[in-house]
């Protein structure tokens, strides 16, 4: 058997080289910067007051001096040098006169709009931000490869960026397979399931970073099965297949895809043993396994890393953590096991504490359970007994 590692590096090797893209700043929100920030202009580009009150030169502002107001400054105008001897009102933002080398807040004045009487004498430089005091002209502002979050976003528009490059989201092809599947909604037969998968497959590409170009719900014809994703997969970066991949007797994908070049092969995993890797024409894919929780299992394994190393984005590693109780492991295959996890307790560990999920440990067909799930806990394959208090890996799902 393929170990999990063995097989993730075999999945990585189907990635091409990123591709960028040229996008409003305001529509990147989650996208991968392809190519470095720098700010366009000085930010702040001019010095300005943090508070609403009264431009002055310092050596003239004792406590109780009287002061004329010489002007009147709003943010968004350029307002003239301060006239010697006098004060101007001013707004928060609005450009600092030349020569003023303090702003007194109106709440230590009279505020007064003729005269104006200080009562705290302002220590120099106060209540001023200084141009470029935030990021110089050419400053680095954020690095080739970072994720866009909204405080980024507002950095990149701040810089003076309408558009920002980021890489393109790999675009993949959905498939779930078997006679017996329907939409959700449709009335079942005897026999008939609903099809959770494509939901499933189609939500973790788009948290992972890609885009669904396609979602297909195939039956169990072979010819018809390659025909449709030969069709549905031109010009996409990713096939993602569910099911059909094992032992049966009507198994489609491995059917239709082994005399293809796509290698099965089972990998010491549980869930998710049988898994199915290679391209359909230029294509990469990945077969997974039928049941809901494997699917979500080799995902988080192999098709995000994937999708992540499309992006130029390296892959999530496992965080350690404490088995809150004891369950087993099945020998010899590295157990993903569907865990919820304690918020950390005081004077307990600093490492979270996790339990399974659902009872009778990651039984793969489980998938209105997985629902309770908040990650996965991973058991090396020569554990075969949990106890209360050892470590585990913990993989989160994603927010
Ligand atoms: N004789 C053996 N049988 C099986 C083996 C084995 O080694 N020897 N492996 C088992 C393991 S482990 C797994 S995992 C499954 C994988 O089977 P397939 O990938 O061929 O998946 P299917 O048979 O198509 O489906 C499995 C299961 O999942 C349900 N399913 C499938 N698609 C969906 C969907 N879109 N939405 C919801 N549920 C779905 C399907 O009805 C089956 O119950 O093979 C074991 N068998
Ligand atoms: O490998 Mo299967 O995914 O255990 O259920």
């Amino acid at each position: 058997m393929r170990s999990v590692v063995e097989h993730r590096a075999a999945a990585l090797t189907l990635a091409g080289a990123p591709r960028s893209e040229q996008v409003p700043a305001a529509a990147a929100l989650g996208r991968v910067l392809a190519h470095d920030v720098r700010t366009l202009v000085d930010v702040p580009s001019f010095t300005n007051s943090a508070m609403d009150g009264y431009a002055v030169r310092v050596a003239e502002a004792a406590a109780g001096a009287i002061l004329p107001v010489s002007a009147d400054i709003p943010a968004g105008v350029f307002p003239a040098p301060l006239a010697p001897g006098t004060a101007a009102r001013i707004m928060t933002g609005a450009p600092v006169p030349q020569g003023a080398d303090a702003v007194v807040p109106r709440e230590v004045t009279d505020d007064g709009l003729e005269r104006v009487r200080v009562t705290v004498a302002p220590a120099p430089g106060a209540h001023i931000r200084l141009a470029g005091e935030d990021a110089r002209a050419g400053d680095l502002v954020l690095g080739a490869g970072t994720v866009l979050t909204p405080p980024r976003l507002a950095a990149i528009a701040g810089a003076g960026h309408a558009e920002v490059s980021v890489r393109a989201r790999p675009r993949v092809v959905v498939v779930s397979t078997g006679d017996e599947l329907r939409a959700p909604g449709e009335e079942l037969a005897p026999g008939q399931i609903f099809d959770s998968n494509s939901t499933l497959m189609a939500a973790l590409v788009e948290q992972a970073g890609g885009e669904v170009a396609a979602a297909l719900r195939l039956g169990d014809d072979p010819v018809a099965f390659l025909a449709a994703v030969e069709t549905a997969s031109a010009g996409c970066d990713l096939i993602l297949t569910a099911g059909g991949v094992s032992v049966g007797a009507y198994d489609v994908v491995k059917a239709a895809l082994a005399d293809a070049g796509v290698e099965f092969v089972p990998v010491a995993m549980q869930p998710g043993k049988p898994q199915g890797l290679g391209r359909v024409g230029r294509v990469p894919i990945a077969c997974l396994p039928g049941n809901p929780v494997s699917v979500a299992a080799s995902f988080t394994a192999f098709v995000e890393p994937l999708l992540r190393t499309m992006l130029g984005l390296p892959a999530r590693e496992p965080e350690a953590a404490v088995a809150g109780e004891g369950w087993v492991s099945p020998p010899g295959r590295e157990q993903r096991i569907p865990v919820v996890i304690e918020p950390p307790v005081p004077g307990g560990t600093a490492a979270p504490v996790v339990r399974p999920a659902t009872a009778g440990g990651s039984r793969s067909h489980l998938g209105l359970r997985l629902a309770v799930a908040e990650g996965w806990a991973i058991v090396p394959p020569d554990v075969q007994r949990v106890e209360a208090g050892d470590s585990v890996g913990l993989m989160r799902f994603l927010p």
